[in-house]
């Protein structure tokens, strides 16, 4: 079914840079989450987890209905830990009730994504909540104990490119893998809660040594504390794949700009806007301050 986006009733950009700002100060607020790496990489990660869903064949899923919110697709297992990002945006909610589950979830990625100094990525609001007869089937989220050939298949269901591909899964170098929540566990302090390419450049420098963890999955682990999950080490094993590694660990900028491009296409991904919907690129709070 087609998703058109309606913005919400008589909301203009300066209604939404207000949710922005809420999100960005309670981020700042509530630092201590997951021992001070902070609310931000869980915010992205539900971002893509409510949007990872879409499949193009039939235009289900991804981000527009907000299902995320029902039961089901909160309690799918590839969605296990990002309950922290749906309770840290249950006040927002409340705060402007007005908004949609798939604008907040959206928006909290992108708020997320540039106050840790991400690249600021464009976006546009009028997702429209869907009954909860619209939630997906669980399983449609993608599995880590795999290979390259996974991986392109997987994204296939989005229309990625191989380069959208490798500049989305640089998102890793936020956060942590938690073994409670997917059976992989670390970086080891190394964990980070600012956007860089160092996801890239780790991949391409550090030793790896494959291991299993006490889940029984596979990943690698470095000397220095850094971890990658097969479906990040496939990103170098793969001739094509590896190609836009080098070119992301050379150049952080060049990174910047590929990932807010496929980021929003990920974000936005079966939805239609229709002419004279804004386009809104927020001020990070530090840009506000003056
Ligand atoms: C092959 C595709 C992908 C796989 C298999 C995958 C898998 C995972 C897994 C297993 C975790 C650990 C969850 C936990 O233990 O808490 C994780 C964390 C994360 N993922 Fe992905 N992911 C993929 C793509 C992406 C994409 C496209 C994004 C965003 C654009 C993303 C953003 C994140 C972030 C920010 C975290 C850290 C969350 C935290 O620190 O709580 N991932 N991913
Ligand atoms: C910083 C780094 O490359 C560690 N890392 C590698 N893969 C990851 C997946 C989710 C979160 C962190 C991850």
């Amino acid at each position: 079914a087609l998703r058109v986006a309606e913005v919400e009733k008589g909301k203009t950009p300066e209604d939404f840079q207000q949710v922005y700002n809420a999100i960005a100060k309670k981020i700042i607020d509530d630092d201590e989450y997951d021992n001070y790496i902070g609310y931000g990489p869980v915010l992205v990660r539900l971002s893509w987890h409510s949007a990872g869903t879409f499949d193009k064949n039939d235009n289900s899923g991804g981000s527009y209905g907000g299902t995320y919110r029902f039961p089901k697709e909160t309690n799918d297992p590839s969605n296990k830990g990002l309950q922290n990002a749906k309770a840290f945006l249950e006040p927002i909610y409340e705060q402007f009730p007005w908004i949609s589950h798939g604008d907040l979830y959206t928006l909290g990625g992108v708020t997320a994504l540039q106050e840790m100094q991400g690249p600021k990525v464009p976006w546009r609001p009028g997702r429209v909540d869907l009954p909860e007869s619209a939630t997906p089937e669980n399983g449609r989220l993608p599995d880590a104990e795999n290979g390259a050939d996974y991986v392109r298949n997987f994204f296939k269901r989005f229309g990625f490119t191989d380069q959208e591909v490798v500049a989305l899964i640089g998102a890793h170098a936020l956060g942590k893998t938690h073994m409670a929540n997917s059976g992989y566990e670390g970086p080891w302090g190394a964990a980070t809660n600012t956007f860089s390419n160092e996801f890239f450049v780790n991949l391409l420098n550090e030793q790896w040594k494959k291991e299993k963890t006490e889940a029984g999955n596979s990943q690698y682990n470095s000397p220095s504390g850094f971890m990658m999950m097969p479906t990040d080490f496939a990103l170098k094993e793969d001739n094509t794949y590896l190609k836009y590694v080098k070119k992301y660990a050379e150049n952080q900028d060049v990174f910047f700009e590929d990932f807010k491009n496929a980021y929003k296409k990920l974000l936005e991904n079966g939805i239609e806007f229709p002419e004279g919907t804004p386009t809104i690129v927020f001020k990070t709070l530090d840009e506000q301050e003056q």
